[in-house]
């Protein structure tokens, strides 16, 4: 694979940035890559392990001379790195992102990025529940989504050259609206994060059930809520403090359903029930018919019943 950009710089050195790197290196997609994160920690964890060509003591050195900067910071801390590194960016160059929410980031980024620089927003449809510069690997984005997601028209060259990176990485791209964005991730992403947070903290406040009990015969499904509700807590309250409005439409039509199917079960109503879940199960798998489950191994070509 051919470089895309001379240099990178990645800001933020967490499970993404890390993942990044592996995955850019691995395909040769830059020339040089730099990094920097907030902790003197992180940075010698990085450091370490090598990650990044190169790891910066502050955003500003690791930004200088970079064709294309990725803030990959939680959502919250968008704002202060976009003011930090501004004046330092370079004209011609690239300023991108991989939060979650992309409203709240285009508000925070937007107004710092100087005329001459691209400000692309992007979000990787993909992750894991764990954190930090050593939780990366390169197969992350292979197979999954990213979201390009620009404010109005963006720089046309600008934008083809951040699809190659990513498909260099393995995904698939497509561009979305933010707002439509948001509105989606809240059916997809955050609001199923929050109901795995809940019921996690159902079973926590179940003094009735042991901690052992809770663990032992924890069934597939329960564990499966465990792993997500594991997920880094800064990071998710981020995502909910600055995409409130599509979580809150999202969560109230969730809790209508939710007392329909608590009155069907109250009532003994059977047929509500299994209608319910007949057209749930059909759902998933048109889905998988129409080549969308991102999870399966033959992306694009899957069938029901696999
Ligand atoms: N984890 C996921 O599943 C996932 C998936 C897609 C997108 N995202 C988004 O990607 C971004 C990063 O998430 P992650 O999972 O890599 O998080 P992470 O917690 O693994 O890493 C975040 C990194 O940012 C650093 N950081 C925090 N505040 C900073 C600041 N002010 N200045 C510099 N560095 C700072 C942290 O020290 C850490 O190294 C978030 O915006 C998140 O919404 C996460
Ligand atoms: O697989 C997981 O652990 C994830 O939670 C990844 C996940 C998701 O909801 O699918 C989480 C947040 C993102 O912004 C994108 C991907």
């Amino acid at each position: 694979m051919s470089v895309v950009y001379d240099r990178v710089a990645l800001i933020g050195l967490g499970l993404i940035a890390s993942s990044m790197f592996w995955a850019i290196r691995k395909a040769g997609l830059a020339g040089e890559v730099t990094g920097y994160a907030r902790s003197e920690q992180t940075r010698e964890t990085a450091r370490r392990i090598g990650l990044c060509d190169r790891v910066c003591d502050s955003a500003a050195e690791a930004v200088d001379g970079a064709d294309l900067v990725v803030l990959c910071v939680p959502v919250g801390a968008m704002d202060s790195v976009a003011r930090e590194i501004a004046p330092v960016l370079k004209p011609g160059s690239t300023v991108s992102d991989v939060g979650s929410v992309k409203r709240a980031v285009i508000e925070a980024v937007g107004p710092h990025i100087p005329e001459g620089v691209h400000f692309i927003p992007a979000h990787p449809l993909a992750g894991t529940e764990h954190s930090g510069p050593e939780s990366g690997f390169a197969e992350l984005f292979r197979n999954r989504w990213l979201l390009i997601v620009p404010e109005g028209g963006a720089d046309e060259a600008a934008l083809a050259r951040l699809r190659a990176l990513w498909e260099g990485m393995g995904s698939h791209v497509d561009v979305m609206e933010p707002d439509h964005h948001d509105l989606v991730l809240a059916v997809t992403s955050h609001t199923p994060h929050l109901i795995a947070y809940t019921m996690v903290g159902v079973a926590d406040d179940l003094r009735r059930v042991t901690d052992s009990e809770v663990i032992k015969y924890s069934a597939a499904g329960f564990r499966d809520f465990t792993r997500i509700a594991a997920s880094d807590p800064t990071m998710w309250r981020d995502v909910f403090l600055t995409n409130k409005d599509a979580t809150l439409e999202i969560l109230g039509r969730f809790t209508e359903e939710l007392f329909a199917l608590q009155r069907a079960i109250r009532t003994g109503d059977g047929d509500l029930l299994h209608d319910y879940f007949t057209r749930t199960r059909g759902i998933r798998r048109g889905i998988i018919e129409a080549g969308q489950d991102t999870d399966a191994p033959d992306f694009g070509r899957a069938k029901v019943g696999e």
